[in-house]
């Protein structure tokens, strides 16, 4: 099953040698709980294993290999960042899409032998979504051929950068690129911060860090202001876009060819925000295996809380999600890497499409992750609320995915825009135009779904349901819209009136194409013991989405009340009988207790010797009398006695 999850066994098998590689060198383990450390203990702690990584990879992985770099990541330095975390997500893929060869040559190749640290700069206090208004500049002066970058206004600082705070020397920053008094947009700069030597900030740089945060805290998210700092005209990036000597701007051959570190994040981080999904439910599952409490048959012992329908219905079906999201995100991630090539080649024409696929994936998988880590908590009681299950660290984690790389709610509707384009073509008759992403919303719907109305043994059934549900949101929203500007409204204005229902389209597309991902990863399954069990899991997973989303498909009688009884009954059956497999589909994940880093959900189910030998570790409990007991609980309980006498 792991070769399932990581798409093929070399790698499973490689994750197996390099955890245990990993597990015979103790200077690699965590020093202490990182719970128990300091946000400043715990950024030391950091670099000291970053450094030795650094030192010894080449013992341990092979480094050119990114699945097998990130595992090491996951083991050693875990969820919560790590000094260099933006260095490897997004300046050395900003540097490898968008830097000439000359520029790789000299910056690429210092960045990937880790002789500078980089990060990525975008973001502003006062503009993170809205890219072409961010206030950052980058005024061309003919006569020096330098950019002066310049932070106009308190508003224009750089702000959440990640790493950007005490660790990066160098950043990839977005500013607005004006020549001659044009604005040409926002551009990426490769823009020296610190000295190399003394790490000292550059004249002309004011930087820092923006303190604590809900999680990931490892993370010096940073501040940056810029005063008419100067950099070399060769410093813009200039694979896809150049400005010569005289200020001339070579357009490139799309137009938002700039944005391509942040389609890499959203296509990889599918599958970082299923393996979080996964860490807390093999937390929560390992942990309801060994939890007693409560009777089923009173006549007999107490039960493993797992055994309770209501903890299988709140656990089972986000197992379900997270096969289903790394099953999409591989698929992501190979879509990623062919634009990528083709990009090079100069042939654009999917970039739109990876664009719409990741917005709309990284918005609900998020979501959906960030949801189903929360009722794993909750599923693991009083002892999940304790930093020593550790979900809350990974929930906070995992959650940023919300915000970061476009907010959700923002991302779904640039997948709104594709699919509003598709239902114009649809519209117009020119269905045979349609991608293959969005080819069934030209497909003639039955007038009736067929669950439960003939014998399916495969999902037909349930993907034409799915697609029904999501065509008609998409031309249903995409009417609204069309309604609102034939009134007058201008396009803008009616795209707001519609966003809501726009949004529900991106999101029933995605789901859609979540379920076809898992659909299509079934089928491929050659073991007839493996593809038992993940089509039980598939069951399960297209009748709860079916279930969630059933509204729009009962509002036009494509399922009736008797369908939905049906789908329900499935669930239950599902749930049942995916009980006995349940600790063996999270294990199967193959975490180990090091990368888990939680006490709930250690492989050896000792519970709560471990629970209690933690407790004990805690600092609060190195002196039974706290000095805060000494020197004011101590002479309040004392005056309140006095005062009594
Ligand atoms: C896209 C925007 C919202 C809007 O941009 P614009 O205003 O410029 O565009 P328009 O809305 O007008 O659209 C015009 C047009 O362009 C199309 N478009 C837009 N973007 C793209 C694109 N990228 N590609 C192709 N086309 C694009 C758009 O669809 C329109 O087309 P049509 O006219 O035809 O309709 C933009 O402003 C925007 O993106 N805003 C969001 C800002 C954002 O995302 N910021 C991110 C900052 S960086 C950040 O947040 C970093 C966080 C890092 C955290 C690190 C975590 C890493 C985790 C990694 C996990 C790895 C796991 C690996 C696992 C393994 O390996 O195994
Ligand atoms: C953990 C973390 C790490 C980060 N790392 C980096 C990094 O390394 N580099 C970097 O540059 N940035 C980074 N960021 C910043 C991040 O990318 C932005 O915060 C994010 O893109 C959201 O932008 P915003 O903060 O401007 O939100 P806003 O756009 O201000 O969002 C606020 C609200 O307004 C709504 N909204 C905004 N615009 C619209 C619209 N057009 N239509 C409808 N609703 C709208 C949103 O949906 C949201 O509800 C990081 C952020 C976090 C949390």
């Amino acid at each position: 099953m792991a070769a399932q999850i990581y798409s093929g066994e070399k790698y499973a098998s490689r994750r197996r040698e390099i955890s245990a590689n990993l597990a015979k060198r103790p200077e690699f383990h965590d020093s202490k709980p990182l719970p128990f450390m300091t946000r400043e203990e715990k950024i030391l702690e950091s670099s000291r294993k970053l450094t030795l990584i650094s030192k010894h990879m080449n013992e341990i992985i092979d480094p050119s290999d990114k699945r097998e770099l990130y595992h090491l990541n996951c083991e050693v330095l875990g969820i919560e960042g790590n000094p260099m975390a933006l260095h490897g997500d997004m300046f050395i893929p900003a540097l490898t899409a968008q830097a000439s060869d000359e520029q790789q040559e000299k910056w690429l190749s210092r960045a990937l032998r880790r002789e500078i640290i980089g990060t990525y700069a975008q973001t502003e206090l006062g503009h993170g979504t809205n890219l072409r208004k961010l206030e950052t500049i980058a005024t061309y002066d003919v006569d020096t051929q330098e950019f002066v970058l310049h932070t106009p206004q308190i508003t224009a600082l750089k702000w959440w950068p990640g790493n950007l705070g005490k660790s990066s020397n160098y950043a990839v920053v977005v500013a607005l690129m004006i020549i001659k008094g044009k604005n040409y947009g926002p551009q990426t700069f490769m823009v020296p911060l610190r000295d190399e030597k003394t790490h000292q900030p550059l004249k002309g740089i004011t930087i820092g860090d923006i303190g604590p945060k809900l999680a990931y805290n490892i993370v010096d998210n940073g501040f940056l202001g810029f005063d008419h700092y100067r950099i070399p005209r060769t410093n813009l990036l200039m694979r896809h876009t150049r400005v010569e000597p005289d200020g001339t701007f070579v357009k490139p051959p799309h137009a938002k060819i700039n944005y391509s570190a942040m389609v890499h994040v959203r296509s990889y981080m599918i599958t970082g925000q299923a393996i979080m999904l996964a860490y807390a439910l093999t937390i929560a599952t390992r942990y309801s295996s060994v939890r007693r409490q409560g009777q089923i048959d009173t006549t007999q012992p107490e039960v493993k809380v797992l055994e309770y329908q209501t903890q299988q219905h709140r656990l089972f079906p986000s197992i379900a999600r997270a096969y289903a999201f790394v099953f999409a995100g591989a698929e992501t991630v190979r879509l990623y890497e062919r634009v990528l090539q083709e990009v090079e080649t100069g042939n654009v024409s999917l970039m739109a499409d990876l664009h719409a696929l990741t917005s709309g994936l990284k918005s609900v998988v998020t979501h959906q992750t960030a949801q189903g880590i929360e009722q794993a908590r909750m599923a693991c009681g009083g002892h999940g609320y304790s930093q020593a299950s550790y979900i809350s660290e990974i929930f906070g984690v995992a959650v940023g995915g919300c915000t970061y790389e476009g907010e959700n709610l923002v991302m779904l509707q640039q997948l709104a825009r594709y699919l509003v384009k598709s239902a114009g073509l649809v519209q117009a008759g020119q269905s045979s135009k349609l991608g293959p992403l969005v080819a069934y919303l030209g497909a003639k719907s039955d007038s009736t779904s067929l669950i439960d109305r003939t014998p399916t043994p495969g999902f037909a059934e349930y993907v034409k349901t799915f697609q029904h549900i999501a065509r008609k949101q998409t031309l249903k929203a995409a009417q609204k819209l069309f309604g609102f500007m034939e009134k007058g409204d201008t396009r803008e204005v009616a795209w707001n009136k519609s966003t809501v229902e726009l949004n529900r389209a991106s999101r029933l597309h995605t789901r859609l194409y979540i379920v076809e991902a898992f659909v299509r990863r079934v089928e491929e399954v050659a073991d007839p013991r493996l593809k038992e069990v993940l089509t039980d899991l598939l069951r399960l997973h297209v009748n709860y989405e079916l279930l969630d989303v059933a509204a729009y498909a009962l509002e036009d009688g494509f399922l009736s009340s008797s369908q939905l009884d049906y789908i329900r009954e499935q669930l239950y059956f599902y749930l049942a009988k995916i009980r006995p497999n349940a600790v063996s589909l999270v294990d199967s994940w193959e975490f180990s207790d090091r990368e888990l880093r939680s006490v709930l959900g250690r492989r050896d189910g000792n519970v709560y010797e471990n629970l209690f030998a933690w407790a004990k570790a805690s600092p609060l409990n190195k002196t039974d009398v706290l000095p805060s007991v000494d020197k004011y609980l101590k002479p309040l309980m004392e005056s309140a006695r006095a005062s009594k006498l």
